[in-house]
């Protein structure tokens, strides 16, 4: 399918079966990406393509995201079959290979990891990541710290926005995906390292 009638046929699909809050989020996420990616040279079009994609599998119940996961074969970290919400990623990835042709690695892997992060992110799912922790609509202790940050440096933006994923679940008593953990501790060294050089 072209991408034009690929981002038409997500629009009405997810207008139709969203709730009207994840529909907005989902705007505001394109939005952002599409911004992000002009500011930091990524692909314009794949990102915006990656933020049509990402959570169309969102509000799936847990046992379809299983049994899809399940069906599908999908090759998914075991971990996360015990947490099935991480799965929406990977099952959008799926959906969007399987019903719209998306072949382009970079936006099915933005997709794939969109919830966890994960070492050596690329710089398009850098920029999916930061939009869904930072689009518009969201609301929570220490987003416009992340904004700015998303201002001028991704990757920056990037670790406060994972550092922002433990934080959450440390303060709900969620099990924390060592996915996240590990995408955190390379982005701090990374950071850290070139803060150190720029000295
Ligand atoms: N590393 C992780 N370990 C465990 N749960 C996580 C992790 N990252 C995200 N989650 C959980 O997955 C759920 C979906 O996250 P996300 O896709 O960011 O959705 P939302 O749009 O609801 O914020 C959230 O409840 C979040 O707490």
């Amino acid at each position: 399918m072209e991408r034009g009638n690929v981002i038409h046929h997500l629009r009405q699909r997810l207008a139709e079966s969203l709730t009207p809050a994840r529909y907005k989020h989902v705007l505001g996420v394109v939005e952002t990406s599409v911004a992000l990616a002009r500011r930091f040279g990524a692909p314009v079009l794949d990102a915006e393509l990656a933020a049509w994609l990402h959570d169309l599998a969102r509000e799936w119940p847990q046992d379809r995201l299983l049994a899809h996961a399940r069906d599908r074969k999908l090759d998914v970290p075991a971990a996360w079959l015990e947490a099935p919400i991480l799965l929406h990623g990977p099952v959008a990835a799926d959906v969007a290979r399987v019903e719209y042709g998306v072949e382009d690695a970079d936006v099915l892997n933005a997709v794939y990891y969109h919830t966890t992060g994960r070492p050596g992110m690329g710089e398009l799912e850098m920029v999916l990541f930061v939009a869904d922790a930072i689009e518009p609509s969201r609301d929570y202790p220490g987003v416009d710290d992340i904004r700015l940050l998303a201002e001028k440096d991704l990757k920056a933006a990037a670790l406060a926005s994972l550092e922002s994923t433990l934080r959450y679940a440390l303060d709900r008593g969620f099990a924390i995906d060592l996915t996240t953990v590990n995408a955190r501790n390379e982005l701090l060294n990374e950071v850290r390292r070139k803060a150190r050089h720029s000295l």
